[in-house]
């Protein structure tokens, strides 16, 4: 069988390193081609997410087409820890040292065991949902992440297309490498928000926020301030930016119910990759109490460490409307481009498409903590 794609591309600069299996003569020329035959079966909006298990198969039987990576996400990082250059390695794989905090959240959702169901005659399952006034087709956000042509020279392009080709939002950093206007062009069809560090003193820059607006992206995902920044800046924000607006970084209730006293409109239950120093638990221990405090007042997003369908659905149970993920989709871009990334994605929802089936549940909004068991 030959691969769907040949692996993303090798890896320069590094002696001694060469990519896991180089590309065939007869591959495509690069993981864009249109005539990559990634599968022979319809993909895009609509496709039933649980399928891809059986589209893999029948690829493999009837086309001798094998998926372009492994569908086992846990070993996602090694794989593109192969074909990434040391640099990119350093700034993609292990965030500024926070190696430690992605340990912890890794075990703390590991913790959270399924529940399987037996006599529950679930045929119908959907993942559809509406974030802030999104309608969505499964409860995954494609979170900020800059500096993408380092993974993969089509970088965020390549990840904002995969996106939109299912529906998915995607939330463009502004430490991207690529243009807000170049992402919209070619990924016109998709969601798009726009993920903003927070502001000096000065406020915003309105030209930035104006940027993102006219090229369509109709949310604001802020990071939470560094010490030493006040709260100040938050007015001007608002008066800057006249959409929903989601504050990342929230590890508290006290905080998150300060979210909900500033206006925010939702807030994303992060670690914030680990920067402030090891977590001594990880962030998903914090989510129940918040969502318990302020779900139903503002949307309560969960963004730290989801690798897994499984562990989609563990955030979801314990109260997030909505996962957001970041590394995942980067080590796909890397091992695939555009169409790396969606392989990732669909992986994902299949997973968690089949998990709520094994929970015997028809839609992730009728799950609750119940639905899981802590080891
Ligand atoms: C290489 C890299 C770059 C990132 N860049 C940004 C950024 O520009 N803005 C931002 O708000 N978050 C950024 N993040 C954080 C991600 O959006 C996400 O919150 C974080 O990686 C945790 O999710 P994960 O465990 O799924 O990776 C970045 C993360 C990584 C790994």
């Amino acid at each position: 069988a030959r691969p769907v794609v040949a692996p993303a591309r090798a890896t320069p600069g590094v002696p001694g390193r060469s990519p896991r299996s180089p590309r065939s003569p007869e591959s495509p020329e690069s993981p864009e081609s249109p005539e990559s035959p990634e599968s022979p079966l319809p993909v895009g909006p609509g496709a039933p997410f649980g399928s891809y298990q059986s589209e893999i198969y029948l690829a493999g039987m009837t086309a001798g087409i094998t998926p372009i990576f492994t569908t086992n996400l846990s070993d996602l990082e090694a794989a593109a820890a192969e074909v990434l250059s040391e640099a990119a390695r350093r700034h993609l794989l292990a965030w500024a040292g926070g190696a430690a905090a992605v340990r912890a959240n890794a075990r703390a959702l590991s913790a959270w065991r399924i529940v399987p169901r037996m006599f529950v005659d679930r045929a119908e399952r959907d993942l559809g949902t509406t974030v802030l006034g999104v309608t969505m087709p499964a409860p995954v956000i494609l979170g900020p992440v800059g500096g993408q042509t380092e993974a993969h020279p089509a970088g965020e392009i390549a990840s904002a297309r995969a996106a939109a080709g299912l529906g998915l939002t995607y939330v463009h950093s502004s430490r991207a490498s690529t243009s807000l206007e170049e992402v919209a062009v070619a990924a016109l069809t998709g969601q798009r928000w726009f993920g903003l560090d927070w502001p000096d003193r000065g406020g915003p820059d309105p030209v930035l926020l104006t940027r993102a607006r006219v090229s369509g992206c109709t949310h604001l995902v802020i990071s939470p301030p560094q010490p030493g920044q006040g709260w100040e800046a938050l007015a001007a924000i608002r008066r800057a930016w006249d959409g929903p607006i989601v504050l990342g970084g929230i590890q508290d209730v006290r905080d998150a119910r300060r979210a909900v006293h500033r206006g925010l409109d939702g807030i994303v239950v992060s670690n914030e990759r680990g920067r402030r120093g090891p977590a001594a638990a990880g962030t998903i221990t914090a989510l129940p109490r918040i969502a318990d405090a302020v779900g139903g007042k503002l949307a309560v997003l969960f963004g730290s460490g989801v690798r897994t369908g499984t562990d989609t659905y563990r955030a979801l149970a314990l109260g997030a409307e909505a996962v957001v993920i970041g590394r995942p989709y980067v080590h796909g871009l890397a091992l695939g481009g555009e169409a790396g990334v969606r392989h990732m994605l669909r992986t994902l929802l299949a997973e968690l498409e089949i998990t709520l089936a094994i929970a015997g549940v028809g839609h992730h909004r009728d799950l609750s903590p119940s639905a899981l068991v802590r080891d």
